[in-house]
């Protein structure tokens, strides 16, 4: 519960929509609990007049419009209330969304490495739909009824002590015997929400990769797999319900037993001229009234915690550690926009005695990495699938911090740069393209503000994507689908070489696309990239013979560790792994096709 006051007093800005709801509130117990009074007193005037004791028609007729304009007041005060409940919660659910994306954006890369895109959003959906909702039921429903529970102890109170100590009784007991039950409850509970989370993970996963789906054939799997965590839900859900609801029924026996004793009180005390029959009229009411939250406590403590859980798993994500100098961090805090003085005379890129793995007790993927990369140079990296060529390229990006070593640019160690000031240095040109769905024109300007359609133009141009945009009929305007999933596997790559030469950073990190292109596809691409790199510090992920015979420096990586550095010519001679690539290539025979695949190199 500690953590649900959390998210209210997170959310202070609200403050004007819980007085409201609060002061709404108490004039809708009020309103509720003066009809039992009215009553009261309709009832003893009609058993006045029948008794022939006096009392007159009009009397009753002011007291039922009295009853009228408390209905009404009820009526508009339930609704007003209702309507800032609704309110609240909108608005919360939009703060606390926003806190939450904030959060996920501040993240360092390690956090996304453990987690499914799916499970995020659905974790996210849960926690925060869970806390709303519970929120919204307690101010339209559950509020007013609370206060009008502890107005009707105070009234029987008067009446009688008895009746007020068994109401007193009534509700902790009650609560107690539902938190005990709820324990359980919150076990199979969060067993549900791992399967929910694992079935919404894969669900994002197979969405977003339909082709491979659909071309392995995997419907039938996928469904299944998705389906049977469902069922699990489902079956463990039958195991929670019948639980909650054997418990709720002997609670209810419970309750049932206690308020034929209250009535028994009440009748019996009637009978022997203790009450008027008004007053008991108005206590049965006032009893009847304060029954209705106990019996609806399911529904409440179901909703809490359901609640409870959502705020745990909410704050369990803002809990989190930030990537160090995030630049939301760095707006939060109102500090001055961060500075750095580049090291203009200092190789562009250095990596000092730098070792690397990517948990604290895994293997190391990087060993002793000694490099420097100077001002225009092109360096390109080649090895072994996995041997860390793209580990490299991340800690240089600092989306992970190196176990030990420095990497530095310009001749400042990455971990002292805010990252902002650090990738804004950077261009990179990724393997799969990675565009967002949306229009070509938001695409190449990405990341950048007030780009005009001349710069739009240009870049394009340059990238060699002009000739297709200009075919499309509506050119830049053009939605590309997720992912541009619309356009070919080159199209998609020079729009990602435009992005980057409108960013015009003066390092570039290419990781080549390979096989994906075809040979016109692949020519294309690459004037884009040769204009793309020229005058920029460039490190390449090489994947083609060509690119690698191009670059001033290569730089060879076995098992972590580097091999050998040195120009084309100087390494074509040395029987390293440039040596027996360019050995490879001429050839035919299936181990020597194999061997270039272990190394992802395309002729
Ligand atoms: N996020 C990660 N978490 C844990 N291990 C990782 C992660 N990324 C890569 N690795 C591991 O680090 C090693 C190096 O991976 P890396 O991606 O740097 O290789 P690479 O040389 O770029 O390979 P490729 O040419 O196939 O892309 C691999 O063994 C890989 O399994």
């Amino acid at each position: 519960m500690r953590s649900i006051v959390r998210i209210l007093g997170t959310a202070r800005e609200l403050w004007h929509l819980y007085l409201g709801i609060i002061v709404g509130a108490v004039a809708i117990a009020a309103t509720a609990l003066l009809m039992p009074f009215v009553i009261a007193r309709a009832t003893d005037v009609v058993v006045s007049m029948v008794g022939g004791k006096g009392g007159t028609v009009t009397t009753l007729l002011w007291l039922a419009g009295g009853l009228l304009v408390l209905s009404l007041a009820n009526s508009v005060l339930t609704n007003l209330t209702g309507y800032w409940g609704d309110l609240m919660a909108t608005r919360l659910r939009a703060i606390l969304s926003r806190r939450y994306f904030r959060k996920l954006l501040k993240l360092p890369q390690r956090y996304y490495d453990n987690e499914l895109t799916g499970t995020i959003i659905s974790r996210l959906n849960r926690s925060i739909t869970s806390i709303t909702d519970f929120l919204q039921m307690f101010s339209n429903n559950f509020f007013p009824m609370l206060i009008t529970v502890f107005a009707v102890l105070v009234i029987s109170l008067v009446y009688s002590p008895w009746l007020a100590l068994l109401l007193i009784i009534i509700y902790p007991t009650f609560v107690w015997l539902t938190a005990l039950t709820s324990k359980r409850w919150q076990v199979w509970e969060h067993q549900k929400n791992e399967h929910y989370d694992i079935a919404g993970g894969r669900f994002a996963e197979v969405i977003g990769q339909m082709r491979v789906v659909k071309s392995f054939v995997t419907e039938r799997d996928e469904l299944k797999k998705f389906g049977d965590h469902y069922n699990d839900a489902v079956g463990l859900t039958g195991e929670q319900s019948a639980y909650w609801h054997k418990m709720d029924t002997l609670r209810r026996a419970v309750l049932d037993v206690v308020f034929f004793v209250i009535f028994a009180i009440i009748f019996v005390q009637t009978a022997q001229g203790a009450f008027s029959i008004g007053v008991m009229v108005m206590l049965i009411q006032l009893v009847n009234m304060a029954k209705q939250p106990v019996t609806g406590m399911s529904y409440l403590v179901d909703t809490t915690q359901r609640a409870i859980a959502g705020s745990h798993e909410y704050f369990k994500v803002m809990g989190e550690i930030d990537e160090p100098n995030n630049p939301l961090e760095l707006d939060e805090s109102g500090a001055a926009q961060p500075t750095v003085e580049w090291r203009e005379d200092d190789p562009v890129v250095a990596f000092d005695d730098v070792s690397f793995g990517y948990g604290d007790t895994t293997e190391l993927v990087l060993n002793d990495i000694n490099l420097a990369i100077d001002r225009g140079e092109r360096v390109a990296f080649v090895g072994e699938s996995g041997g860390g060529k793209t580990t490299l390229v991340n800690l240089l990006m600092k989306l992970y911090p190196a176990t030990s070593g420095t990497v530095e640019v310009h001749g400042q160690s990455v971990r002292d740069v805010p990252s902002e000031l650090l990738r804004r240095e950077i261009g990179v040109v990724f393997q799969d393209a990675s565009l967002f769905s949306g229009t070509i024109r938001e695409n190449i300007a990405y990341g950048i503000d007030d780009v005009t359609d001349e710069q739009l133009e240009t870049a394009a141009r340059r990238a060699n994507a002009m000739s297709f945009i200009s075919r499309l009929k509506d050119g830049f305007d053009t939605e590309i689908g997720e992912r541009g999933i619309k356009l070919s596997g080159g199209q998609k790559q020079r729009l990602s070489v435009a992005r980057a030469l409108l960013k015009d950073a003066p390092i570039l990190i290419l990781d080549e696309a390979t096989s994906s292109l075809d040979t016109k596809s692949e020519r294309a691409v690459q004037a884009g990239l040769d204009e793309l790199m020229e005058g920029r510090t460039t490190v390449i992920i090489a994947h083609r013979l060509s690119t690698i015979s191009t670059v001033d420096r290569i730089v060879t990586l076995r098992e972590g560790r580097i091999d050998e550095i040195g120009t084309p010519a100087e390494l074509a001679t040395t029987d390293g792994i440039y040596a027996e690539l360019l050995a490879l290539q001429g050839s035919t025979s299936r181990a020597d096709k194999a061997k270039l695949a272990r190394y992802d190199i395309v002729r």
